[in-house]
C-alpha cells in the first residue's frame, strides 16, 4: 500500500490489513479498531465528449481509528468531497479498496437539500426517478443501497425519526452557511457525541484550520493525493508552514 507520510499513529492501531487485499472496490473488512480506511483509492471521470479521462483522486491511502474525530483539508478542487462520497458509497472508486464501519451517515453541505421524501426507502428511490426502471428494479436497487449502508431495517422509517445512532459520520463542510456562533455549536455537538460514545467516528471536511483544535487527527490533500495524515496539531503545523512559505518575506 502507498501510505503518505504519517506524522503520528499509535502502533497498535495500525494492523497490516491493506497490503493483503485484492485491488477491488469491495469493502476490506478492516480490523475492529479502524473505522474508516482507504487503500490506494483512485477516481477519475471521462470528460470532453468521452475522450479525456481526468483523474480526481490518485492513490489515496489512510486509516482512521474508531471513536476519533478527524478532519479532511486541502485546497479547493483537490478532491475532498469526491473522497467523502466514495467513503459514503455514493461514488465507486475507479480502483482501490474502501472500508467504512456501518451504519454510516453522510451529511451534505446544505442538509436541507438531501432529504426530499417522507420515508427512508422513498427518499432513496427518488434519486432513481430519472432512469426508466420498473418498480421491481427500483425496489431491488433501493434494497441493495440500504443494505450497503446498513439501513435496510430502517427502510419504512420516517426520515425525521432516524436517530444519530450511526457508527460513522461523514460531514461535508457543515458549517459553511452558518455564522461563527453556530459553527462553533455544530462542531462542539459533534465533538460531544464522540466523547459520549467511543463507538462513533467522524470525518469532517473543512477549510478552517482553527477547527482542527477540536479534532484528534486530520488528512491533508493536494491535487487528488493524500499528502499527509496524522494527529491534528501536526497537520495544522504542516499546513501553516506551507502557507507561510507562500507569503512574501517583504513587499
Ligand atoms: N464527475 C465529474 N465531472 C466533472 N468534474 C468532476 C467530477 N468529479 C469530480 N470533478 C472535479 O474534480 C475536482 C475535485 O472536486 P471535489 O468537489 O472533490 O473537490 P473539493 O476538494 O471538495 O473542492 P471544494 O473545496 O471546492 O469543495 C473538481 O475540479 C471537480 O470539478
Amino acid at each position: 500500500m502507498n501510505l503518505p507520510s504519517l506524522t503520528y499513529f499509535p502502533q497498535k492501531l495500525v494492523p497490516s490489513v491493506c497490503s493483503a487485499l485484492p485491488n477491488s472496490t469491495r469493502s476490506s473488512g478492516s480490523a475492529d479498531n479502524i473505522a474508516i480506511e482507504g487503500c490506494n483509492l483512485n477516481f477519475s471521470f471521462t470528460a470532453t465528449r468521452q475522450v479525456k479521462v481526468v483523474p480526481v483522486l490518485r492513490n489515496c491511502s489512510f486509516r482512521i481509528p474508531c471513536g476519533q474525530f478527524w478532519m479532511l483539508l486541502g485546497p479547493n478542487g483537490c478532491g475532498k468531497s469526491t473522497l467523502l462520497k466514495i467513503l459514503a458509497g455514493l461514488l465507486n472508486p475507479t480502483s482501490g479498496t474502501v472500508h467504512v464501519n456501518k451504519p454510516k451517515s453522510f451529511v451534505f453541505q446544505n442538509p436541507d437539500h438531501q432529504v426530499v421524501m417522507p420515508t427512508v426507502d422513498a427518499d432513496v428511490a427518488f434519486g432513481l426517478g430519472k432512469f426508466s426502471l420498473t418498480d421491481d428494479e427500483v425496489r431491488s436497487r433501493v434494497s441493495r443501497a440500504l443494505h450497503a449502508v446498513g439501513l435496510f431495517d430502517y427502510k419504512k422509517r420516517s426520515v425525521q425519526t432516524l436517530s444519530e445512532a450511526c457508527k460513522v459520520l461523514l460531514l461535508d463542510e457543515l458549517t459553511t452557511f452558518l455564522d461563527e456562533t453556530d459553527q462553533l455549536g455544530v462542531i462542539k455537538a459533534v465533538r460531544n457525541s464522540l466523547d459520549t460514545s467511543a463507538e462513533v467516528t467522524a470525518l469532517w471536511v473543512t477549510h478552517r484550520l482553527e477547527e482542527l483544535e477540536y479534532a484528534d487527527g486530520a488528512i491533508y490533500m493536494e491535487d487528488g493525493k493524500v499528502v499527509k495524515y496524522g494527529d491534528a496539531a501536526s497537520i495544522r503545523s504542516f499546513i501553516e508552514a506551507k502557507q507561510s512559505a507562500y507569503l512574501p518575506n517583504e513587499y
